[in-house]
Formats: C-alpha cells, sequence, structure tokens
C-alpha cells in the first residue's frame, strides 16, 4: 500500500494560505501503525509541563543547541516505516519541490502530548533547527493556530484574518512546516476541550482533509481527545561526544 510520491503528489497537498510553505497529507500512516507507536512510547520518558507532557528522542538538546549523536528508536524510524516515508516524500531529503537540510533526514523528534484540554502557547520553533518541521498526529485531532510575524515596516492595518491561518491536523495525518511558514511564523495549540466553527472558510486545510464530514456533521466542531505528536527535525550542530568510546570499543564511525 506505500504510496507513490512525486513532485504533483507534494504540490496537490500545498496549503493555499500564506505562507504557502505548508503540506497536509491525510492517512500518511495507517491506524495499526499509529497504535504501534503509541504502544511503544515509553512511559518513563514523560517530561511533565504546565499544559502538555514532552519526550525527546533521542535525547533533549544541549543548552547550546546541540544534539548528542545517536538513532532515533526503531518506533519513531522504521518500524513503523516513518523515516523510509518521509525520505520518498522529500522533506528533508531535498526532493519533489521541497529544499534538503544539512543532514538530508530528521536527527531529532519532540513527541509532545496533550490532554483534553491542553494546549502549547503560540511559539517558534527557532534556530536550532534547519527550517523543516514534519509533524505526525497521533490519537485526537487538533487545530493549530499560525499566525504570521508583523514584518518589519508593516502597519497593523494589515488584514488579520489573513495573517491568521487555523490547521486542522487529524489522527494519522502528516504536517510539513517549511520556509516562510518556518521562519516568519507563530504557531501554537490553543488549550480548549473542543475547537468549534470548523468549515472550509475558516479551516485552511479543510480541502485536503482526510474526513472532513466527521467535523461537519458534527456541526463544526472537535471534541478533543488525548492527541500525540511526533514533530521530526533536523538538529543543525551534532556532537560526537562518544568519539573516545568508538575509538577505545574499535566501533568504527558512522556519517553525520
Ligand atoms: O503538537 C504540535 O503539533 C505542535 C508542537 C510544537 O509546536 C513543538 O513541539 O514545537
Ligand atoms: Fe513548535
Amino acid at each position: 500500500m506505500e504510496q507513490q510520491y512525486d513532485a504533483g503528489f507534494v504540490a496537490a497537498h500545498r496549503l493555499h494560505s500564506l505562507p504557502e510553505s505548508m503540506y497536509y497529507f491525510p492517512d500518511f500512516i495507517t491506524a495499526s501503525e499509529e497504535q504501534q507507536v503509541l504502544q511503544k512510547l515509553p512511559p518513563n520518558r514523560w517530561t511533565h509541563l504546565a499544559h502538555r507532557r514532552l519526550q525527546a528522542h533521542p535525547s533533549a538538546l544541549s543548552a547550546r543547541g546541540a544534539l548528542l549523536a545517536a538513532p532515533l528508536p526503531p518506533y519513531l524510524a522504521a518500524a513503523p516505516p516513518i523515516l523510509p516515508r518521509l525520505e520518498a516524500l522529500g522533506p528533508f531529503a531535498g526532493t519533489n519541490g521541497f529544499v534538503a537540510t544539512p543532514h538530508g533526514r530528521p536527527n531529532h523528534c519532540l513527541v509532545n502530548e496533550y490532554r483534553a484540554g491542553e494546549g502549547i502557547m503560540m511559539h517558534e520553533d527557532g534556530g536550532a533547527y534547519a527550517p523543516v518541521v514534519a509533524t505526525v498526529s497521533l490519537g485526537g485531532a487538533v487545530v493549530l493556530d499560525v499566525v504570521v510575524k508583523a514584518q518589519e515596516g508593516e502597519g497593523k492595518a494589515e488584514d488579520e484574518a489573513q495573517q491568521r491561518q487555523r490547521i486542522l491536523c487529524e489522527p494519522r495525518s502528516l504536517l510539513v512546516t517549511t520556509g516562510r511558514a518556518y521562519v516568519d511564523a507563530l504557531h501554537g495549540v490553543p488549550a480548549v476541550a473542543a475547537d468549534e466553527d470548523l468549515g472550509a472558510a475558516t479551516v485552511a486545510n479543510w480541502a485536503l482533509l482526510g474526513s472532513p464530514a466527521r467535523y461537519a456533521d458534527a456541526g463544526g466542531r472537535n471534541e478533543r481527545a488525548t492527541r500525540v505528536s511526533l514533530t521530526y527535525r533536523d538538529v543543525l550542530r551534532v556532537s560526537w561526544a562518544g568519539g573516545l568510546g568508538r575509538m577505545l570499543g574499535g566501533g568504527g564511525g558512522g556519517g553525520t
């Protein structure tokens, strides 16, 4: 059932809202793959924050934003085959119209879990990463708010509605944020028990949803359930603190 990804397929999944550098792919993983990941997330790795909990794989970045070189765990990489699928799609490899990141593949994954009523305040992901995030959603659906930052010299007269986008992230979908959407916009998940007023006029990716009827039939409402997001990134600075160990252990080197 592997999907054939090409430039036309990618272009057809681009959001036609500003900035035009986000892509939405419904059903990027199957329901059994979704369960496989949810069951394998280690229960002892959560960091508890005020309105969500978080785990970083293979580890958290250093204070200076560097990643200690290590592979992603198999349940976030090859089984289920999320990395091969991302590789074929191209957001890190730089194929199908995407721009390649320095390592050509994600080396880091932040896993967020939000229960109903939880969220993440508006923020930007910053310069420790190449400007690409690939977000796989598991469990419940949430709305992601994206707001373009006011550009220098631009007055407040700019149409607010045009600057704010709502993106509905369905379970098993992939959202790719690149370019200006990464650099010039803030994003966040409102901490609500239900997302309301969902429809073609209010949701930027409505035409790309896998199951729009599900939300339309509920009167434009998405009752929040626990949602887990896998956010794949390419950390620019990778440190090889294990260099001495590799030398002593004679294990040989790997690529970056
Ligand atoms: O859960 C999401 O989709 C967004 C998470 C996020 O913005 C982050 O981890 O930086
Ligand atoms: Fe973020």
